[in-house]
């Protein structure tokens, strides 16, 4: 039920492994660190990372009276996380599903799952642009705010792929925020000197080329790596990294734009 969500937040990449997830999941415990009441929805079926990402993974979701209840990270329900990965019996099980089925369980994911009233919905998404895209925006029509954030790295190929999830945004009608560049340099934890080990400036190049606004460079932090499976915010165990800086600051661009209510982004 997505009557009572203020703004979603897709997070679309046009490759596999660039991040996405990541992303989703560093957006979402940033606006939970702010304190806001933040869902964050993964229907990427056929790899759903996200539960492993919060360290959920031996978490189910349950059936109440008026839908789903989605697993919550903290006893104060500030962050409620739904799945496919909470509904599989292992890890290692696998989603063998036709398109039909795809976008019955995604419906039911937008449609059945009681989120209660939240400030955003971070939609982790699969890579490219497939069924569960159309889908989803299909089954946003009615929810007031909606944006995508586009993840990539900074490899020519990558940035290649961006361009289509651009093409379809432009023709779903979906405004982007952004684009994120991620793995874009080496940070070293110790001197946090950063090195580019495939290339930077990509992503940058991309958005100002498509015109559209650039929303930072997260470069490859061993320690960032180190958060996932554990279900920790950079802002806050790591505040002075490069990481915690993008997202403190597209957190910061969320909330100017939405007290703004010019919802231009
Ligand atoms: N900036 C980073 N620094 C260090 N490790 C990172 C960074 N970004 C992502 N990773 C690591 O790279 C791996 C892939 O990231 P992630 O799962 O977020 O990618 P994805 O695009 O969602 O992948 P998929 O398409 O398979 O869902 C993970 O192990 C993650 O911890």
């Amino acid at each position: 039920m997505l009557d009572d969500v203020k703004r979603v937040i897709l997070v679309l990449s046009g490759k596999g492994g660039v991040g996405k997830s990541t992303v989703s999941t560093q957006l979402a415990l940033t606006l939970k660190e702010r304190g806001y009441k933040v869902g964050l929805l993964d229907i990427d079926l056929c790899g759903p990372s996200v539960p492993y990402l919060l360290n959920l993974e031996d978490q189910n979701v349950h059936q109440g009276p008026q839908g789903w209840v989605p697993v919550y990270t903290d006893a104060d329900q500030k962050l409620g996380v739904m799945s496919i990965g909470f509904l599989l019996s292992s890890r290692n099980d696998a989603v063998v599903w036709r398109g039909p089925k795809k976008t019955s369980m995604i419906k039911q994911f937008l449609e059945d799952v009681y989120w209660q009233e939240l400030d955003y919905l971070v939609i982790d998404t699969p890579p490219g642009t497939s069924d569960e895209h159309i889908t989803v925006m299909e089954n946003l029509r009615q929810v007031p705010q909606c944006s995508a954030i586009l993840v990539t790295t900074p490899q020519q190929v990558a940035i290649e792929d961006v361009r289509k999830e651009i093409t379809f945004c432009r023709k779903t009608g979906i405004p982007i925020m952004g684009i994120i560049e991620n793995m874009s340099g080496f940070e070293c934890p110790t001197c946090s000197e950063c090195t580019n080990i495939f290339s930077s400036g990509g992503g940058k190049s991309l958005a100002e080329y498509a015109k559209i606004p650039f929303l930072g460079s997260v470069p490859i932090d061993p320690r960032v790596g180190k958060l996932a499976g554990q279900g920790l915010a950079a802002v806050k165990e790591l505040p002075e990294s490069n990481t915690s800086k993008v997202f403190s600051e597209l957190v910061r661009l969320l909330a100017d734009n939405d007290n703004n209510s010019n919802g231009s982004l």
